[in-house]
């Protein structure tokens, strides 16, 4: 059993000797993930969310020590693609629930295959978001349990690019769900459950209201069904405090908001929260190649860019900056730009941030980098990716080696 933490593992709670140490050892950029605070998250979720089902969205962190980590905890995982639920399946997780968006046909062969033949018992949820996506499944010969996506026209996040539960492309409209659950339930199909999905980032006053009104709608929707479910899952999005500022959810009276918002249901109530469990487990490591003043501000050149984590430059999400360098508090601190080494002017991965006079090979840590990290990372610009390393009490090992100049290439044909 994990035991709870504190609500949120702040940027200077880290140990900078150890973060060094894996820095000189590893090299950078290099993220490093505790799989302690990763027990700890879960253990907050379970304490606040006892009474409804969890499981991990997997998009969040797909690192296999990070997955082995939280199946061990027993919940269980939301998964995108195939790719996610063989990784979910191959890391230990029992309880699946294939959330599909508008699946590619691979996908679902795949999926079919695996729920015709797993490996061992797995109990596994295909959800679908579209008619077209149950066809599909009719016609690979699927017979398991069903769920349907629903889109409940409101939606929250901390970005646009990242607010779902308004966006057409995601779930079956709100006023449609009954004709395709009864549809799916006359041609003998086991329809098991209702999923929303609000969208990602919920932190602000108005996220957790738009968040309560879609629990409320789903709440409405499950009772007005002519069908018995067995969960109503509102999806994930909780947020976290980005900037050291920011307070951290109050997690009991969300629950709490959640459970009120709901009413009467004989269905179980499950949510599928993936950066909550991960962000704060996290950190990027870089290290400063150039400091160049300029007459607006000073330009703090690093290692680790747009394709280390993409956040800052797709989304405008703010990460702390701190140094690891021993002697920062002798320094007389500037006012500095920490820019990557990608050739776009979006590759900025923190404005306006006063750091102690950076010098080169200077350590830089960036905070919550466990969420969507190196999981969005990409070779743009023909960059390798980093290197993972996962911290879990004293230990330290390689979790995802760093990619090299070779292995860029290694999916081309010479012609
Ligand atoms: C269907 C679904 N469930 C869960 C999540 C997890 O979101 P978060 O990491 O914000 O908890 C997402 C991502 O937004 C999602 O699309
Ligand atoms: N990638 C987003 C979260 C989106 C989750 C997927 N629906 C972020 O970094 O904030």
């Amino acid at each position: 059993m994990t035991t709870e933490g504190p609500p949120i593992r702040r940027l200077a709670d880290w140990d900078a000797a150890t973060l060094r140490d894996l820095a000189d050892g590893h090299g950078t950029p290099l993220y490093v993930l505790d799989q302690r605070r990763v027990r700890e998250n879960v253990a907050n979720l379970r304490a606040a969310f006892h009474e409804e089902s969890i499981s991990y969205a997997v998009k969040a962190n797909t690192v296999r020590a990070t997955l082995e980590t939280i199946a061990e905890t027993g919940i269980g995982a939301e998964c995108a693609s195939a790719g996610e639920l063989q990784r979910a399946v191959d890391a230990g997780f029992d309880r699946l629930r294939y959330t599909a968006v508008n699946p590619p046909a691979g996908d679902l062969d795949h999926v079919v295959d695996l729920a015709a033949d797993p490996p061992r018992d797995l109990d596994l949820v295909i959800t679908v978001g579209a008619a077209d996506a149950f066809e599909a499944l009719a016609e690979r010969g699927y017979d398991g349990p069903l769920a349907i996506r629903v889109n409940p026209g409101v939606g929250a996040g901390h970005h646009a690019k990242v607010t779902t539960g308004d966006a057409p492309k995601f779930g079956v409209p709100y006023d449609r769900v009954s004709e395709l659950a009864s549809e799916i339930v006359s041609r003998g199909f086991d329809l098991v459950g209702l999923h929303a999905h609000a969208g990602s980032g919920i932190h602000e006053a108005s996220d957790l209201a738009a968040h309560r009104e879609l629990v409320s709608r789903m709440g409405e929707l499950a009772r007005e069904l002519d069908h018995d479910l067995d969960f109503l899952n509102v999806g994930g999005g909780l947020g976290i405090p980005y900037r050291p500022t920011d307070e951290p959810l109050d997690l009991d009276s969300v629950a709490a908001a959640t459970r009120e918002a709901v009413g009467e249901l004989d269905a179980r109530l499950g949510i599928e929260p993936g950066r909550y469990v991960v962000a704060d487990a996290g950190v990027l490591l870089t290290t400063v190649n150039t400091v160049k003043p300029t007459p607006e501000t000073t330009v703090v050149g690093v290692d680790a860019g747009m394709t280390t984590l993409l956040r800052p430059a797709m989304y405008d999400a703010y990460h702390e900056i701190r140094t690891l360098a021993p002697d920062a508090d002798e320094r007389e601190s500037v006012t500095a730009t920490v820019a990557g080494p990608i050739c776009e002017t979006a590759d900025v991965l923190g404005r306006g941030r006063e750091l102690p006079g950076p010098e080169r090979g200077d350590v830089l840590t960036i905070g919550n980098a466990g969420a969507y990290g190196y999981e969005m990372a990409s070779n743009y610009n023909s960059r390798p990716r980093p290197a993972v390393v996962s911290l879990d009490g004293g230990e330290s090992r390689l979790a995802v080696e760093r990619e090299t100049l070779s292995e860029l290439t290694r999916l081309e044909i010479e012609q």
